[in-house]
């Protein structure tokens, strides 16, 4: 029995995996580490193919690292210790013709769970996902949607001490998403790290405390979507009484973008910017001049482009 106890952090330490060998060799994760601390959700973001898969398979042991670490709590991830995990992997394996309750049933059961209780879980998160009435149905007879909230269900009954979820949330529509992140929130409040893959940022940025950002097998970014803000380019909102097409002249300012009487601009110093809002005071009225935090969508842009 694995000696790991809740509050542990999933991490990775300098991991690397190349697939192929000589001229066509593909790094597919190039020296990357993180942490995914226990009670956060962490995201994990990147273009296709950017090694987001790979290095959640080696976290799940079923890729082995070229070289590099997975810990938990500290120590090398065991096999036991991955029996407690929740993991969906890319890639989907439900039984079509077996229904939906007695697979859940039985996916428990490999997992070590008692049917009775795996049952009465599993019957509760049905509900909670809106699939009660499904569950005597063969899988093949739901939509896609519906078939990955069943497998989102086989990845977290248990009470699993980490989750690894690689695209949880591709494919479901707005109320299931919210459904879905409840559910998350309610693991990490036991103190299990979860670590999901997406490529929905707006999603990430609502959801996430930290986030992870993975450009062709190497981190480009980690950390909570404050601190990337902070790294992000910093921009202004200045809303005045009059047209604001002045603004473009001003040197060490760039106009992003400019609406009649509200501008969106980059500026190079804080000397620009207060001889901006000078000029702008001489003008007349100045309604709004305040920094405009990067979005998530932005950074994302600056970093993994
Ligand atoms: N079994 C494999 N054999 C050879 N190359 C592979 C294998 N698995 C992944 N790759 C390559 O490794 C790279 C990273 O792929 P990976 O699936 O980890 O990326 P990803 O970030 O999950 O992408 P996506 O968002 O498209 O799912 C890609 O270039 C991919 O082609």
């Amino acid at each position: 029995m694995s000696t790991a106890h809740l509050g542990d952090d999933l991490e990775v330490r300098s991991l690397v995996r190349v697939f192929g060998a000589g001229d066509g060799a593909v790094r597919a994760v190039d020296d990357v580490s993180f942490r995914a601390p226990a009670g956060r959700l962490t995201g994990f973001v990147g273009g296709n193919g950017a090694g987001k898969t790979s290095t959640m398979r080696m976290v799940m042991g079923v890729l082995a690292p070229t070289s590099g670490e997975t810990l938990f709590g500290g120590r090398p991830i065991t096999a036991a210790d991955r029996r407690t995990f929740g993991y969906m992997p890319e890639e989907r394996g439900l039984y079509p013709k077996q229904p939906v309750l007695d697979q859940l049933v039985y996916l428990g059961r490999l997992r070590g769970i008692p049917a009775a209780s795996a049952r009465t879980e599993i019957l509760d998160h049905l509900e909670r996902l809106g699939l009660a009435d499904r569950a005597k149905d063969h899988v093949e007879k739901l939509s896609l949607g519906n078939q990955q909230r069943v497998q989102i269900i086989a990845a977290l009954m248990g009470s699993p001490r980490a989750l690894v979820l690689d695209e949880p949330f591709s494919g479901l529509d707005p109320a299931a998403v919210d459904g879905m992140a409840d559910l998350l929130r309610e693991h990490t409040a036991r103190g299990v790290p979860v670590l999901f893959s997406s490529h929905q940022l707006d999603l990430v940025e609502r959801l996430c405390e930290r986030l992870v950002i993975l450009r062709r097998g190497e981190v480009v970014a980690d950390g909570s979507p404050a601190q990337l803000a902070a790294r992000g380019t910093v921009r202004h909102r200045l809303v005045l009484t009059g047209d604001a097409g002045w603004v473009r002249s001003m040197p060490g300012v760039r106009a992003v973008d400019v609406d009649g009487p509200v501008a969106l601009v980059e500026v190079s110093d804080d000397g620009a910017g207060r001889r901006l809002l000078t000029s702008a005071l001489e003008r007349g009225d100045v309604r709004e001049f305040s920094p405009v935090r990067p979005s998530l969508t932005e950074i994302y842009r600056e970093v993994a482009a």
